[in-house]
C-alpha cells in the first residue's frame, strides 16, 4: 500500500530540480513536505502526480510503475489539488466538486448514484453544502479552499496530494484543514501535503519530509526530523519547544538564527 519514489532526479530546462530522492509513503499516514522556497516541493509532488516525469529513477505506486498506468486509472487512484488548481470561470461550488467524478465516467455516461453519494460524501466532509450554488470568484480564500479540496475528494481516491492548502487562510481555518487532511489519512487515504507552516505540520503530520536544493534532507517523525541543528542549516532559524496542556509537543519557529537579527523597530540588519 505505498508510493514509491526510488533515485528519482528531474532536471528541468538544464537545471537539476530534484536528485537522489527515496521516498516509500504508506497510505493511512499524513505526510508534509516541507523546504525552503525553492527547494522542489511542488515539482516533488507534480512527479508523485505523474504531472513531471522523473529524469531518472522512477515512481511505482503498489508496485506498478506510475508511467505505465493510463491517465484516468492514474487520476482514480491519485487525486491531486495545486496550487491556482481553480476552474478559471464561474462554476457553481457543486458543479467544481462534481469534477472529482470525471476520472470515474465513462464517455457520454451520466452521473450515477455511486458520483452523487461521492459529491454529497465529499460536500459534507468540507462543510461546503451551504456554498453548493455560488460560483469561484464569490467565495473567500477558505470556501475556496474548502470547495477545491471536495472536488480532489470527491475523487475518492487512495491518495490525495495538496500543494500549500493552508498558505492563504487564516488561524482556524488552517486548522480545519489539517485536521481535515489528518483524518482523511485515518480513513485509509495516503495524504502527502506542501506545506509552509513547520507548527503546524509538526502537530499534525505523522511524517515530514525536508527538502533543501532538490535533496530530500530528512524524513520521519516531525520531532526526529524537525532537529534545531536542520532548523538552523536549511531553514536559518532557531525553534521553541514545549508541550501543549493537552500533552502534545510543539515546534515553533522562533527566530533567524543566522547573520541577520532583527532589531526592536522590525528593521533587518546583519549582526
Ligand atoms: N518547469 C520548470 N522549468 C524550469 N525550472 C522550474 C520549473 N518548475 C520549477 N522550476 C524551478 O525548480 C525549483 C523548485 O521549484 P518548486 O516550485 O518545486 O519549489 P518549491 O519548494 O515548491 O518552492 P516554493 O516553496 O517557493 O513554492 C525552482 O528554482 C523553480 O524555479
Amino acid at each position: 500500500m505505498s508510493l514509491d519514489l526510488n533515485d528519482v532526479r528531474v532536471t528541468l530546462d538544464g537545471r537539476t530540480i530534484l536528485t537522489d530522492i527515496d521516498l516509500v509513503l504508506e497510505r493511512g499516514r499524513f505526510a508534509g513536505l516541507v523546504g525552503p522556497n525553492g527547494a522542489g516541493k511542488t515539482t516533488l509532488l507534480r512527479v508523485l502526480a505523474a504531472l513531471v516525469a522523473p529524469t531518472q529513477g522512477h515512481v511505482t505506486l503498489e508496485g506498478q510503475a506510475l508511467s505505465g498506468m493510463t491517465r484516468d486509472a492514474r487520476a482514480r487512484r491519485i487525486a491531486a489539488l495545486f496550487q491556482g488548481g481553480g476552474v478559471g470561470w464561474p462554476m457553481t461550488v457543486r458543479e467544481i466538486v462534481a469534477l472529482g467524478r470525471l476520472p470515474h465516467r465513462r464517455a457520454f455516461a451520466g452521473f450515477s448514484e455511486a458520483d452523487e453519494a461521492a459529491v454529497a460524501r465529499a460536500m459534507a466532509r468540507t462543510d461546503v453544502g451551504h456554498l453548493a450554488g455560488r460560483t469561484e470568484p464569490t467565495l473567500s480564500s477558505d470556501e475556496r479552499m474548502r470547495a477545491l479540496l471536495a472536488r480532489a475528494l470527491a475523487v475518492e481516491a487512495e491518495w490525495l496530494l495538496v500543494d500549500e492548502p493552508i498558505t492563504a487562510l487564516d488561524p482556524a481555518h488552517q486548522l480545519d484543514v489539517m485536521a481535515l487532511l489528518r483524518a482523511a489519512s485515518r480513513d485509509g487515504t495516503g495524504v502527502v501535503a506542501v506545506l509552509h507552516d513547520l507548527a503546524l505540520a509538526a502537530r499534525f503530520c505523522d511524517r515530514v519530509g525536508v527538502l533543501s536544493g532538490g535533496r530530500l534532507v530528512a524524513d520521519g517523525r516531525p520531532e526526529e526530523a524537525l532537529t534545531d541543528a536542520l532548523l538552523a542549516q536549511v531553514f536559518g532559524v532557531t525553534a521553541e519547544r514545549g508541550e501543549a496542556a493537552d500533552g502534545t509537543r510543539y515546534i515553533l519557529p522562533w527566530a533567524r538564527s543566522g547573520s541577520n537579527e532583527e532589531t526592536s523597530d522590525g528593521a533587518i540588519t546583519p549582526s
